[in-house]
């Protein structure tokens, strides 16, 4: 859980000479960065009630995401001292029942405890507090001795926090904690204290999004492998259903009182199945020394195969049960793990191109087919489990070796990219929810199932941190491609465009195939201008479509009339300053959908894929108050550069777009140009081309010619 609910002690943080003068709104602001870059990455999220209605705001802004828990303080920030024990006051006008009232799951009550004071420190044993103050005492010896003496910690489920303190200390005694216990922990500001000064806003929020959402990430690792989540306290075993007349929390007493012993760290012990502790040590386990995957969760808790974040973050390693302390800090390496939900036509080009980020790591790849096409998975040394349950003995008896079931397989990782046929992906949309993973869609799903369309050169940064968002489909994703690279710049008035679609993906063909006709669609305008408008709100832009008799990927023609005239040198500099579009000339022989294609393959590139829009530079053309493109967009390659930015988007790996696309696009060997140059760029008119409006040298008239 993270705790954004201070309100004195973040003023004087913020300005320590004139604290008082450190304005609601400034508070506020910083608060709400801290929820967005946070809240993502914790389970829950404690939030003061006072400034500006925070907790509201952070509702009302969606700054805290739907399925993360609300905490609501309800205590007075002062206290009253009572011969050295501190009294804890309400709010006035504020209280525990009005706190579940605006939504919030629980409220948060601080109750204070001195050592030394023997009522007080029998209260504390109630309601729990790490042993010793890390202000005072970072020994980790001498921590782990208090920790682990008799009545230190209490019998109740309890979690860790901790003050300001620099953030090493926290990160030790998480891990003492957890393994004397701890159900968690309260990640509090040594966590983000270097963003207390005067950062400006861009500079925090970049920071918030890496340094700080790894700290979180990192100490939620080492929770998740040496804690010891709270339903074992009331008895409760995954996939163990006890029944009796005696209801659980009779059962667990009144005061929280263990059911029966339980040993925990440093061996902790976390079964399939069971909720976040455990799903996040399978999570961060990585793989056995054989290259083997972790199958079982029970095997995935080893704390010698934590992930990379738990062991590198601090300078800690883990051997023999415990992590650690090494003698120098080491960095995280911290890859985010990723799962495939269907592995067809898009699916498998998903699975390479995460295979080939080196901050990424492929943990397996889903579905329900027994055929050659999840037989070359295989062969891939790609973890192969069933998308659906009873599709696994099929798939066995194929020959295929299933790793376990989808669900098995979400509990490992922290995003799945679901590429399953359309409204079947839909359909996964509660699975993920359950698991906590974060989820991609594609072009097929409507946008209100992500509620985020994404094209990454146009708004990745919005969809950093969150939950879920849904890649556009191949025709949108071209179509966001070209308009933003005009109307980005404020060059587009209206967009028009015309969709010739192939008439199926080639390994279908056989099934799908149609031949000597083209379907036009009746649906006017055809569904991908209003999808654009979801990645470019605002973008005036109609498309009509059809489907013609080949497979060879989409042809569009695109007329966009502009803000102002722009020429056809002009339009092309635009084009080559935009990411993810190449040129290519008829003139070198590229005539045809079917020259591009063989381009791709000649230039080895697997499966003879395209992933960049590929617009005809001797076809452009101006007449001063629109601008003409013809483009080829490779439906089964161009979405999956954007997937792998989606990745990191909603992981938080990297905040800049442009950072993100150029990895990407270096990792895929995405170009701007196919060629070196072997003529002139672009063919002028009288030069082999009829003359007209070309250029914008000779406009055309209504009537002319
Ligand atoms: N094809 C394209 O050019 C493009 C497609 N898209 C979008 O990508 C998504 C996937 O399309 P595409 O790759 O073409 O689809 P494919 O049919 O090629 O691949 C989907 C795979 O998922 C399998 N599958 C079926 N049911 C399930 C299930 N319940 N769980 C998991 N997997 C399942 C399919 O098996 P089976 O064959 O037995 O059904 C198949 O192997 C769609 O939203 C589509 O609109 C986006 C851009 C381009
Ligand atoms: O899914 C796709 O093709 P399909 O619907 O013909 O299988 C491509 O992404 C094209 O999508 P669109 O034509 O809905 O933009």
């Amino acid at each position: 859980m993270t705790a954004l609910d201070h309100r004195g002690s973040r003023q004087r943080m913020i300005d320590s000479q004139h604290p008082e003068a450190v304005v609601a709104a400034r508070l506020t602001g910083y608060k709400l960065d801290l929820n967005r870059a946070l809240a993502p990455v914790s389970s829950t999220v404690l939030l003061d009630p006072v400034y500006g209605d925070r907790a509201a705001q952070d509702i009302a802004s969606g700054a805290l995401p739907r399925d993360k828990g609300l905490l609501v303080g309800a205590q007075a920030t002062k206290y009253n001292d009572d011969h050295g024990t501190r009294h804890t006051e309400f709010l006035p006008g504020w209280s525990v029942q009005r706190v579940p009232r605006m939504g919030a799951d629980a409220a948060k009550l601080l109750v204070s405890s001195r050592p030394g004071r023997e009522d007080a420190a029998a209260l504390q044993r109630e309601v729990a507090e790490f042993p010793t103050d890390p202000r005072f005492e970072q020994d980790e010896g001498r921590m782990r001795e208090a920790s682990s003496a008799p009545h230190a910690l209490p019998s109740a489920p309890w979690i860790l926090l901790w003050g300001g303190v620099p953030f090493e200390v926290p990160a030790c005694q998480v891990q003492i904690a957890a393994q004397d216990g701890a159900s968690g922990f309260l990640a509090r500001r040594a966590a983000w204290q270097e963003t207390m000064g005067a950062w400006d806003g861009r500079a925090r929020q970049h920071w918030l999004g890496t340094v700080g959402t790894g700290r979180v990430r990192q100490l939620a690792d080492l929770a998740g492998a040496f804690g010891r989540p709270s339903w074992r306290r009331w008895g409760a075993e995954p996939g163990r259903h006890v029944s009796g007349d005696e209801p659980w929390y009779a059962r667990s007493g009144a005061k929280g009182a263990e059911v029966g012993p339980e040993p925990v760290a440093p061996h902790a012990r976390h079964t399939s199945g069971a909720p976040a502790a455990a799903r996040q040590v399978a999570r961060t386990s990585g793989r056995t020394q054989t290259g083997n995957p972790v199958f079982s969760a029970a095997s995935a808790a080893r704390p010698g195969q934590l992930g990379p974040a738990a062991q590198a973050g601090f300078g800690w390693h883990a051997t023999s049960g415990i992590l650690e302390r090494e003698d120098s800090m080491t960095v995280s390496t911290g890859k985010v793990r990723v799962a495939v939900n269907g592995y067809g036509v898009i699916g498998k080009r998903v699975a390479d191109a995460v295979s080939a980020q080196d901050d990424m790591e492929l943990v397996g790849v889903a579905d329900v087919v027994s055929d050659y096409r999840i037989r070359v998975a295989v062969e891939r040394g790609y973890p192969v489990y069933a998308s659906v349950p009873e599709r696994s003995g099929e798939m066995q008896a194929a020959g295929v070796p299933v790793a376990g079931t989808l669900q098995e397989l979400l509990a490992q990782v922290e995003v799945v990219v679901d590429c399953a046929p359309k409204k079947v992906a839909a359909a996964n949309q509660a699975a993920y929810r359950a698991a906590g993973v974060k989820a991609i869609w594609q072009g097929g799903e409507k946008h209100e199932l992500a509620g985020y369309s994404f094209v990454a050169q146009v708004n990745y940064a919005g969809a950093l941190n969150r939950d879920s968002a849904r890649v556009v489909s191949c025709n949108t994703t071209a179509l966001s491609r070209i308009s933003h690279a005009l109307h980005g710049r404020g060059l587009a008035r209206r967009v028009r465009a015309v969709l010739m679609r192939r008439a199926t993906d080639p390994w279908e063909s056989h099934r799908n195939g149609m031949i000597n006709t083209a379907i036009p669609e009746t649906k006017v305008p055809s569904h991908q201008g209003p999808d654009a408008q979801t990645v470019i709100p605002g973008l005036d832009i109609t498309t009509l479509a059809g489907a013609g008799p080949y497979n060879l990927s989409h042809l569009h023609f695109a007329m966009i009339e502009t803000t102002r005239p722009v020429d056809v040198d002009e339009l092309r500099a635009i084009l080559l300053d935009t990411p993810r579009v190449a040129l290519v000339r008829a003139a070198d022989g590229l005539e045809a959908l079917n020259s591009v294609m063989e381009l791709m393959r000649d230039l080895r590139r697997p499966r003879g894929d395209m992933w960049e829009v590929a617009v005809w530079e001797d076809a452009l053309a101006s007449d001063g108050r629109e601008v003409y493109l013809t483009f080829q967009v490779h439906n089964e390659a161009i979405v999956i550069p954007e997937n792998v930015d989606c990745i990191r988007a909603l992981s938080g790996l990297e905040p800049d777009a442009a950072v993100s696309i150029a990895k990407t696009d270096a990792s895929l060997g995405i170009t701007r140009h196919f060629l070196p140059s072997t003529r002139p760029p672009h063919v002028t008119p009288g030069e082999g081309t009829p003359a007209g409006f070309k250029g914008a040298e000779e406009p055309t008239a209504p009537g002319d010619g």
